[in-house]
């Protein structure tokens, strides 16, 4: 996690106008021309030094917004300034200050990684005199020092990420685009780009990442919105929006399982008061309970499923995660409902080297 704490003498001072907000968007839509409503109505205040996640499912809206905060696309509607300069009026002021790492990397792979380097320092103006510099700490940075003078042809995809995230850095934007930047990474991979995603906010660079993981938006953002169908759902910090709106996640497991026994012992617990209309799901071997009050009513639970005539053989209570808020915010909560049903990936998920 970050300190929100920024540290100017670390960016061009020339990069920002003075103002707190580092990306404000207000009531941001977009409406391509075949009539699709991709984003509608974002507005977003995100201070300088921020971690912020933005996070949806596949087809959410997440790259067209990314798109319009970065220039690459003019809104239907709305309004956008980044590190204070309208990206309408002032779009070659919003580029210097920006560093953006699309969804494909950008990187030359006819190129080694310090020719690269040297290529972004010409195109975004990095001065002469800085560039050996600068290229020297980014590979560092991103532990490209060894391989810094090899072709990046035949680099790992989390290589080129990489690389790709250290070129959007030369100029030493205040603010950083990541689009997805780990999909398709494998987890050693995923866990190094974090630590240099938080290596850079920690120097007071504010961090807008959008990501289908709903881990990784745990794991780093100070804040986060939730989109959905291009209209944000919830924004808060993951904490606050496990208590607003995750419930608490009671898994049994019955001994003998048969459907019969699960079905016994879930009318058992439809009958608890405690629970306070919790969200009930068959799994296999048993069920799980959702609830508010799913610690307080435990007793009750194991006293219920005893005078049902059914033995637990195992149990667990846990605190919910961001998947459970996703699932509770996207009504995803029902008996029916799984994580795959909302389209959002899971860390856990197959890993594809790229
Ligand atoms: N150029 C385009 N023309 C028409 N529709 C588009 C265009 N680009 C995207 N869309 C549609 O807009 C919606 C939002 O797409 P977008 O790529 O912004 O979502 P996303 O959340 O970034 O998804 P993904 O994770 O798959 O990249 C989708 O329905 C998509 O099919």
């Amino acid at each position: 996690m970050t300190s929100r704490q920024t540290h100017p003498q670390q960016n061009s001072a020339d990069l920002s106008q003075e103002t707190d907000l580092a990306i404000d968007a207000q009531n941001v839509t977009v409406t391509y021309e075949d009539g699709t409503e991709a984003v509608r109505g974002v507005s977003l205040s995100i201070e300088k030094g921020e971690f912020f996640g933005f996070l949806g499912p596949n087809g959410a809206g997440k790259t067209t917004t990314i798109k319009s905060l970065v220039t690459l696309l003019h809104p239907t509607e709305g309004s956008v300034r980044i590190n204070g300069y309208d990206t309408a009026t002032e779009p070659e002021k919003v580029r210097r200050s920006i560093g953006y790492m699309a969804q494909e990397t950008s990187i030359d792979r006819e190129l080694t990684p310090r020719e690269n380097l040297q290529l972004a320092c010409r195109l975004y103006g990095v001065p002469v005199d800085q560039r050996e510099d600068r290229i020297e700490a980014l590979l560092d940075l991103v532990d490209l020092q060894d391989v810094a003078d090899t072709r990046s042809e035949k680099f790992s995809g989390g290589m080129k990420k990489r690389l790709d995230a250290a070129s959007v850095l030369v100029h030493r934007p205040p603010v950083v685009f990541l689009d997805e930047p780990t999909t398709g990474l494998d987890p050693e991979a995923r866990l190094r780009l974090w630590n240099y995603f938080e290596q850079i906010n920690e120097k007071g660079t504010t961090v807008f990442l959008t990501t289908q993981y709903l881990e990784e938006a745990d794991q780093l953002c100070d804040r986060l919105s939730l989109l959905q169908d291009g209209q944000i759902i919830a924004t808060g910090s993951p904490e606050t929006l496990k208590s607003e709106f995750g419930m608490d996640i009671f898994q049994i497991t019955i001994e003998n399982t048969v459907e019969e026994r699960i079905e016994r012992a879930v009318q058992a617990v439809r009958r608890i008061d405690t629970f306070n209309e919790p969200t009930i799901r068959t799994t296999e071997d048993g069920f799980i309970v959702r609830s508010a009050r799913a610690r307080e009513a435990t007793s009750d639970l194991f006293a219920a499923l005893d005078d049902a005539g059914v033995s637990v053989s195992d149990f667990d209570i846990r605190s919910p995660t961001l998947d459970d808020v996703f699932l509770a915010l996207t009504d995803g909560s029902s008996d029916t409902t799984s994580r795959a049903d909302t389209g959002m990936a899971s860390l856990s998920a197959q890993e594809v080297s790229t």
